[in-house]
């Protein structure tokens, strides 16, 4: 993927501030907190959006000149889906079984239970439902990349570990946003950290700890010293240690762990 200086305004404020990204990767994730300017990044990566200025390639294809193209390319699921039609659970299984890969509906279907409620009328569904709903669509129809936004902030735990573990097993091209550390620190190879509308930080996670990165709680609205950005309630903040331990012996911060760490961990 290629992100050539793309800048984008809406409602009269910047949300996206030159960004410039060249990654050959398969799991990009866009880290950052709410309204950091992920899902319009997406946006415009898919060609839903023009950017004002800059340009974009996936996989060598500009998606605003060769919509065709990309629409083969790529699956979609963004993080709040409108279905407003009046089909039932079982009719979206039905009808996906025409261009979905079978072992990912069975997985969908039986493992993550979506069969339990195929009677359900999708517009009376949960949040989670139709996110997985939403999820089965987008990762098992037959496509080269998955690009799915938050695809796990309505779900229950054990759901999301058993889709984040399909991705990695398909060895499928994802490019995804979330605002939680550790879904980077599990799924990606590659992880973009958005601020405010700007790139501050890019690269595969585990560098983060080769470069001194922690994670840090905080007490209350405390911002510690090196914050490179916040997401969710953790900071990404560059720091030693013995400063951290300081920190919470005076009670600015609940706990830090090295950023990037599981991997290491795999690797020993
Ligand atoms: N259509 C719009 N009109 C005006 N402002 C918008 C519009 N869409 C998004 N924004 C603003 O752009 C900024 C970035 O939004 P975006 O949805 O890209 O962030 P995000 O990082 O995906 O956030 P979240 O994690 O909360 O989903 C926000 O401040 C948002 O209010």
């Amino acid at each position: 993927m290629e992100i050539s200086k793309v800048s984008k305004s809406l409602g009269g404020k910047r949300v996206l501030k030159g960004i410039t990204l060249r990654a050959e990767t398969k799991r990009l994730i866009l880290l950052g907190h709410n309204g950091s300017g992920k899902t319009t990044l997406l946006a415009i990566i898919l060609g839903l959006l023009k950017p004002d200025s800059g340009s974009v390639r996936l996989n060598g294809i500009n998606p605003l000149e060769r919509r065709d193209k990309i629409l083969k390319l790529v699956s979609f699921a963004f993080e709040k889906p409108k279905f407003d039609v009046n089909f039932r659970v079982r009719d979206v299984y039905e009808f996906l079984k025409n261009y979905a890969e079978s072992d990912c509906l069975e997985l969908f279907w039986n493992e993550i239970e979506l069969s339990k409620i195929k009677d359900s009328k999708i517009l009376e569904l949960s949040s989670g439902q139709t996110q997985l709903l939403h999820l089965m669509q987008a990762i098992c129809r037959r496509s080269e990349i998955k690009v799915l936004d938050e695809p796990f902030s309505h779900l229950d735990y054990v759901r999301a570990g058993i889709i984040g573990d399909y991705l990695v097993k398909k060895g499928f091209q994802v490019i995804m946003t979330t605002h939680v550390p550790e879904e980077a620190d599990w799924l990606a190879d590659y992880v973009v950290i958005l601020k405010d509308g700007e790139l501050v930080w890019s690269g595969q996670f585990e560098r983060l700890s080769e470069d001194g990165y922690y994670e840090v709680m905080v007490r209350g609205l405390y911002v510690p010293p090196g914050a490179l950005a916040k997401v969710g309630n953790v900071y990404i903040v560059k720091s030693t240690q013995e400063d951290l331990e300081k920190l919470m012996q005076e009670g600015k911060i609940l706990g830090y762990k090295r950023a990037g760490v599981r991997r290491h961990y795999e690797v020993y």
